[in-house]
């Protein structure tokens, strides 16, 4: 039994492949190939645009896929969401699809688009936006570089802002976000109601999350006098249980506890001051909860 899964070429392509790699994937693309190899003979991967993956989802062609919220809804594609995995193509972040307008536009607010024109690569998402906010304008489909025909050749765009630098770029001015997005590993519903691809697909999901769960986190080891242990125990963040262990043949211990990375800066010079010696750091692959 194989699992056929469809990855996205383009945007999401290498941050994909980089997170399947921390799970424990391998996969490697030849030239020109759809097809790539996999160390996994239960998954059989195709790779697509993502703008195709949730249609192909829906219909079955594919069990599965990776892809954006935004092309999911784009599709209007009924399928079943299995993992909600916050990475994007530069960030770890949510990207939102916006619609924006030149700087020094009149065009204040969604309202102020009756009659204007706007391009977008989500003509159906756009439109429906705008309608439920009383807004007749003219949407046309854009097949990328968006940004770029603002003001000559229409109003105003919606497309995707992740770093907000190609919208800084082109001197637009966000009016307002339609939707945020993050990336979705999605399935088909029949596929879902398969118990080996039920399993499969939610041993995937725990190997995903738990590698971008990891991101973000560290864990942190010291050797600490028996007598200073209360001091380290108040200086180390209060959620966290830290293990203890003995050291042998001396009245040291060892504690280790995992947390943000961002709190670390912070934390390992008070741990010094507070006489923990021989800190270690360490990055981890995988967090499970
Ligand atoms: N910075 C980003 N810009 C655009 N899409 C992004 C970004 N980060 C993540 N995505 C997601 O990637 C998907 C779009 O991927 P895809 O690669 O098929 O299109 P694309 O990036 O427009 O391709 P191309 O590079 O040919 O323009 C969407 O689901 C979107 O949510
Ligand atoms: O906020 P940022 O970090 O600048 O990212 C957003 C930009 O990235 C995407 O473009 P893409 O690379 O897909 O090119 P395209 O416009 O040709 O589709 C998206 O359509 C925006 O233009
Ligand atoms: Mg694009």
């Amino acid at each position: 039994m194989k699992l056929r899964l469809g990855l996205p070429k383009g945007s999401l392509q290498e941050a994909t492949f980089q997170l399947f790699k921390q799970a424990g994937f391998n996969i490697s693309v030849r030239s020109r190939s759809y097809f790539p190899a996999v160390n996994d003979p239960e998954l059989e991967i195709v790779l697509m645009r993502a703008q195709e993956i949730p249609r192909y989802v829906y219909e079955g062609v594919l069990d599965a896929g990776i892809s954006g919220l935004d092309w999911i809804m784009e599709n209007e594609a009924d399928v079943v969401e299995v993992a909600d995995m916050v990475y994007a193509k530069n960030t770890p972040n949510p990207i939102r699809l916006v619609i924006a307008v030149a700087d020094n536009s009149d065009i204040k607010s969604v309202s102020d688009l009756n009659g204007k024109r706007v391009a977008t690569e989500l003509v159906r998402v756009t439109q429906k936006y705008l309608k439920e906010n009383g807004v007749e304008a003219l949407i046309e489909y854009s097949y990328g570089a968006t940004e770029v025909k603002v003001p000559h050749l229409v109003d105003a765009i919606a497309d995707i802002t992740e770093t907000g630098s190609s919208l800084k770029a082109n001197n637009l001015r966000i009016i307002a976000t339609i939707l945020e997005s993050t990336t979705k590993l999605h399935a088909n519903r029949s596929s879902w109601e398969d118990p080996w691809k039920r399993e499969k697909l939610q041993s995937l999901a725990v190997l995903l999350q738990g590698a971008l769960r990891a991101r973000s986190k560290v864990g942190l080891k010291m050797n600490v006098p028996g007598a200073m242990l209360e001091t380290i125990l108040d200086v180390l963040p209060a959620m966290k249980q830290p293990t203890i262990s003995q050291l042998v043949r001396s009245d040291w211990v060892a504690v280790e506890v995992i947390l943000e990375e961002m709190q670390v800066r912070d934390l390992i010079p008070a741990l010094k001051r507070a006489g923990a010696q021989d800190i270690i750091e360490y990055p981890l692959t995988k967090v499970i909860p």
